[in-house]
């Protein structure tokens, strides 16, 4: 019987399974951030451990780095506890050593979910761990990728093994080609929207299908990085000519006779044409239209052409309460127009959608539109994902295009995306961000956050509120 992707790369990395299927997994990556590693480095330091491989290990600073006031060095990070983590990794690292470390203010910091596959850290074929539920995002390139707690952070330091049990399988298959102005983020809250936040639980997601093949890495980034939206702890996507070439002359990445060896084996790395997936799950690319959140979860979603939706229509008692809290949270009138809802803040970042290719795709809505922020916005940041993506995009020039038409152009970083540096929303602020979660309080207490793409939330802070940027494509 054939094997689908993830059966070869698990394959390929158990060591061991217990009769209950508890399995030893070996781990070829480790990325490491400073808010999940304090303890794990000190839980080593305790136990007069040393990490297994330090040549494993990536590292960098992005949660709570500031965005804002690099020329005053580590006296800019204001907030104790955020300056605390920070150079307590500069610490851990100096002491346990990496392959790679990226800390604050250096030219290749960012968010861990960019920098990896941007130095080459990230390989197809490769078992990846991070401390942060978004580490599905690196399962774009053909690798096994999941987040995991910080105990296992100190388990996989020790031992450069995981604990784990085999999820099942589920195909999502995307066909057809997207209209103009669709993007990868819509792709990904349109099958967030079809299979809820639980649908992927219990399994490993495969995405595949013709839309998919026609995104670039970067795109294809975005829909892994929502893997774990859909309750899935991996998302994969097969090994093409696309990725072999981005993966190629990364400074990580293997060179000479390793490198052809290394096509060879990632060539293998796609589901055979028999492989059994224990469910399937189709979407046709033609019917998505740009996605905007409603509500407190991304599987609140609609396509923008549609109304916040009537809880007195849900005829579930359990599903008309969520709508209900949902809509007194974000507060929104049933069958209002997504198009007419305003906000006050534009949030165009993180690990979702902070990639060349997302700046390129906002600045080019803005550089169409020709017009300025809208009035009632108080702040439209684009925060680029690392400092390669921000010396790249202002290599372009796209830096001049949103400074002109009034946006901020920040240092990288997790920024607004989780609140844990001074970016964040005032309570009762609503926010179009092209980031992950839209969960109450993710953006700041009382903060109302919806989930759009990076043309999207550019359009929408030109016209003050939420547009079809179809229109416009
Ligand atoms: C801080 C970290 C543990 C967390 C995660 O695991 O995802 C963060 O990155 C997030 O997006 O909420
Ligand atoms: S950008 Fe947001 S989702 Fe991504 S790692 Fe940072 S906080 Fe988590």
């Amino acid at each position: 019987m054939g094997r689908t992707l993830y059966d070869k790369i698990w394959d390929e990395h158990v060591v061991h399974t217990e009769e209950d299927g508890t399995s030893i997994l070996y781990i070829d990556r480790h990325l490491v951030h400073e808010v999940t590693s304090p303890q794990a480095f000190e839980g080593l330091r305790e136990a007069g451990r040393k990490v297994w491989r330090v040549s494993s290990i990536v590292a960098t600073a992005d949660h709570n780095t500031p965005t804002t006031g690099w020329e005053l060095g580590y006296d800019g990070i204001t907030d104790p506890i955020s300056k605390e983590q920070i150079t307590t990794l500069d610490s851990n690292i100096k002491e346990f050593g990496a392959a790679a470390f990226f800390p604050f203010m250096s030219k290749r910091q960012g968010i861990v979910h960019v920098i990896g596959p941007e130095n080459g850290a990230t390989l197809p074929g490769m078992t990846v761990v991070c401390g942060d539920s978004h580490t599905s995002t690196h399962g774009a390139f053909g690798a096994l990728a999941h987040g995991i707690g910080t105990s296992e952070v100190e388990h996989v330091m020790a031992t450069q093994t995981l604990l784990a049990k085999k999820a099942k399988n589920l195909l999502i298959k995307v066909e057809g080609t997207v209209t103009k102005g669709v993007t990868a983020k819509d792709i990904v809250l349109a099958i967030i929207g079809k299979i809820g936040t639980a649908g992927g639980t219990g399994y490993t997601i495969e995405f595949a299908g013709s839309a998919i093949r026609a995104l670039s890495m970067e795109g294809r980034m975005t829909v892994c990085n929502m893997a774990i939206e859909a309750g899935a702890r991996a998302g994969l996507v097969a090994v093409d000519d696309k990725t072999i070439e981005y993966v190629k002359g990364r400074p990580l990445a293997p060179t000479g006779v390793e490198l052809e060896q290394a096509i060879a084996y990632w060539k293998t790395l796609h589901s055979d044409a028999d492989a059994v997936f224990d469910a399937v799950v189709e979407l046709d690319a033609a019917q998505i239209v740009p996605q905007v959140t409603w509500g407190t979860s991304p599987e609140m979603v609609l396509g923008i052409d549609a109304r916040v939706p009537d809880p007195d229509k849900e005829k579930d008692a359990n599903k008309r309460g969520a709508i209900e809290r949902a809509l007194t949270y974000m507060n929104l009138e049933p069958g209002k127009a997504l198009n007419d809802i305003f906000v006050d803040k534009v949030f165009i970042g993180s690990c979702t959608n902070s990639r060349i290719e997302d700046m390129r795709e906002a600045a080019a809505v803005v550089k169409r539109l020709g017009q300025k922020v809208a009035k009632n916005i108080k702040v439209a940041m684009v925060v680029p994902g690392s400092g390669l993506v921000k010396e790249q995009a202002e290599r372009e020039g796209l830096d001049q295009i949103f400074k002109a038409a009034g946006f901020e152009w920040r240092e990288p970083g997790c920024s607004m995306c989780l609140a844990m540096n001074a970016d964040r929303l005032e309570p009762g602020e609503r926010c179009a961000s092209t980031s992950n979660r839209n969960f109450e309080g993710r953006q700041g207490a009382g903060g109302r956050t919806h989930l759009v793409s990076p043309a999207m939330a550019a359009a929408a802070a030109v016209h003050g509120h939420f547009v079809d940027v179809r229109q416009f494509a």
